[in-house]
């Protein structure tokens, strides 16, 4: 099978458990809760993406042919003798996308594989580390995992719910829009008072990282 990826590039990793970590971003082409259109934003289940994953024409996008042809091409971002090889496996939606042959692709090449999913397909059981951001409105499926890290706010969230599912760590991400002062205080409201959560921030744009 081919992938259809937006773009490839190097970062620290801004959000979560592993922000801070030198990562390769692997941003695939498409979502399942949204067309990626402006028009289509208001009546799409989610609404308030900050993300452009429309086409494969960013820099480092392709449509990769192979596993072989994509993972070569994240290696491409180490050096010889690197360690700690990462790479987080983004989009769009990811699990629309991923597959046994890249798992192993990149296994093959001694990457740790991560992966950012909302979580309304089930996530490959080869990857290492599993992040799933639920969406109101969605069907979440991936109940488990390494980390889940919810937008805040979000209304028509069952909070009681997810404290359920089976993750070792509950993150809120401040809401990135025109609200974000607001936001940034919602959440802090919600960690005071709810301390099963723990508040992330997306550091790479505090930093002017991509
Ligand atoms: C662009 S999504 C791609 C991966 C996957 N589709 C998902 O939603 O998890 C990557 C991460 O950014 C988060 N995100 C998207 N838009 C955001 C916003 N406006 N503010 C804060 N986080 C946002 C998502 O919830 C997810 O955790
Ligand atoms: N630096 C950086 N960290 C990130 N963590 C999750 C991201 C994403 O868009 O999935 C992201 C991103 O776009 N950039
Ligand atoms: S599910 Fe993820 S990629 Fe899809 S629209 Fe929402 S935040 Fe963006
Ligand atoms: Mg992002």
């Amino acid at each position: 099978m081919s992938y259809a990826v937006k773009e490839m590039f190097l970062t620290l990793q801004g959000e979560g458990v592993n922000a801070g970590r030198r990562a390769v971003f692997v941003r695939f082409a498409g979502c399942n809760l949204w067309s990626g259109r402006e028009q289509d934003r208001a009546s799409a289940i989610c609404q308030f993406c900050d993300t452009d994953f429309v086409g494969v024409d960013g820099l480092g996008g392709a449509k990769f042919a192979t596993a072989d042809a994509l993972a070569e091409a994240a290696l491409g971002f180490w050096g010889e003798g690197d360690t700690s090889l990462f790479v987080v496996l983004t989009g769009g939606e990811p699990m629309l996308q991923v597959d046994d042959a890249l798992v192993d692709a990149l296994h093959a090449r001694d990457f740790e594989i991560a992966i950012e999913s909302n979580g309304t397909l089930p996530v490959h059981p080869g990857i290492d580390w599993v992040c799933i951001s639920p969406k109101a409105g969605s069907e979440v499926v991936q109940r488990s995992g390494d980390e889940l890290k919810l937008v805040w706010p979000q209304a028509g969230t069952d909070l009681d719910e997810i404290e359920r599912w089976d993750f070792d760590h509950f993150l809120l991400q401040p809401m990135d829009n025109l609200q974000a002062v607001a936001n940034h205080a919602a959440a802090i409201a919600l960690v005071m008072d709810r301390p099963h959560w723990r508040l992330t921030i997306q550091t790479h744009k505090l930093l002017g990282l991509r």
